[in-house]
């Protein structure tokens, strides 16, 4: 499979966005995500997480500041296809095959065919023999699967995965958050996972960045040196598990004293 570039790092730069003139979702945000790795981003509910990583995507225009992926803005990357985005719905066309919608993600992105490399992801994704399978047949979690492979096809050089596994039950959602992300990581593309689940966040992350609840600022931003396969019951993981909690309980009490100023 040929691949748009190298991993990618991004920059976002006093990166803010109100909506309807009012509702703030995401405050002056500088942070720098580093080529190649694999950052969770968590925090409560409805504080600004998909919009930042809409913002990331090209998908939001910033209110003020500004996204370089590469040095350039995100749109440049999505025309040379090296930008993938999964969200929590597969987002399967119905009336196409598992290979045709997998194959759909190279098409989107202008590159050439590859029925081999589709047929491989396919496999790596733990479909094989589903190449035929039309969405409605398949499970929750095999569908996920489908989406990610489709999402995997370009090789991008950012990854972008907004709750991916958020609808699935939780023996599916281990499942799968065991099986995939060897794929992402062996590609090496830069990866953003937006996920409510802190267990789910030091398993698979690089790095955990804890937003405040809206408008969403940087409150921590922790690494997360466990070597992989990681052992969800190890003492150490436990511990990374225990910081974050309380890091999430600090976010929310500093937005209060700030919204009190
Ligand atoms: N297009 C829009 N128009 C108006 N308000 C919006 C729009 N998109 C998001 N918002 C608001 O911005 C805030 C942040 O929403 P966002 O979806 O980014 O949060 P989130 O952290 O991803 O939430 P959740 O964890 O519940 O998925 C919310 O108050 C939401 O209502």
């Amino acid at each position: 499979m040929d691949r748009p570039g190298p991993p990618a790092p991004i920059e976002c730069t006093g990166l803010s966005r109100l909506f309807d003139g009012s509702i703030l979702a995401v405050d002056g945000i500088d942070i720098t995500f580093a080529a190649g790795r694999t950052t969770a981003l968590l925090g409560p509910s409805g504080c600004g997480k998909s919009t930042l990583l809409r913002l990331i995507a090209g998908l939001e225009e910033p209110t003020a500041g500004q996204v370089r992926i590469a040095g350039e803005p995100p749109a440049a990357l999505c025309r040379q296809g090296g930008l993938s985005i999964a969200f929590q719905d597969p987002c399967l066309l119905p009336w196409l095959t598992v290979a045709k919608n997998v194959a759909l993600g190279r098409k989107l992105a202008r590159q050439a065919p590859d029925p081999q490399g589709v047929d491989q992801i396919i496999n790596l994704v733990g479909l094989g023999g589903f190449q035929n399978a039309r969405p409605a047949s398949l499970s929750g979690g095999m569908r996920q699967r489908a989406a990610i492979a489709r999402a995997l096809i370009t090789r991008p050089r950012v990854l972008l995965l907004d709750e991916p596994f958020g609808a699935l039950d939780a023996l599916t959602r281990r499942q799968l958050a065991q099986d995939l992300p060897p794929l992402w990581q062996d590609q090496a593309a830069t990866t953003l996972l937006v996920t409510h689940s802190v267990d789910e966040a030091v398993m698979l992350a690089h790095r955990i960045v804890i937003l405040s609840p809206r408008p969403a600022r940087v409150v921590a931003d922790i690494a997360v040196p466990l070597p992989q396969p990681r052992n969800p019951e190890s003492p150490a993981f436990r511990r990374i598990v225990g910081e974050i909690l309380a890091q999430l309980a600090r976010g929310g009490e500093m937005a209060q004293s700030l919204a009190a100023q």
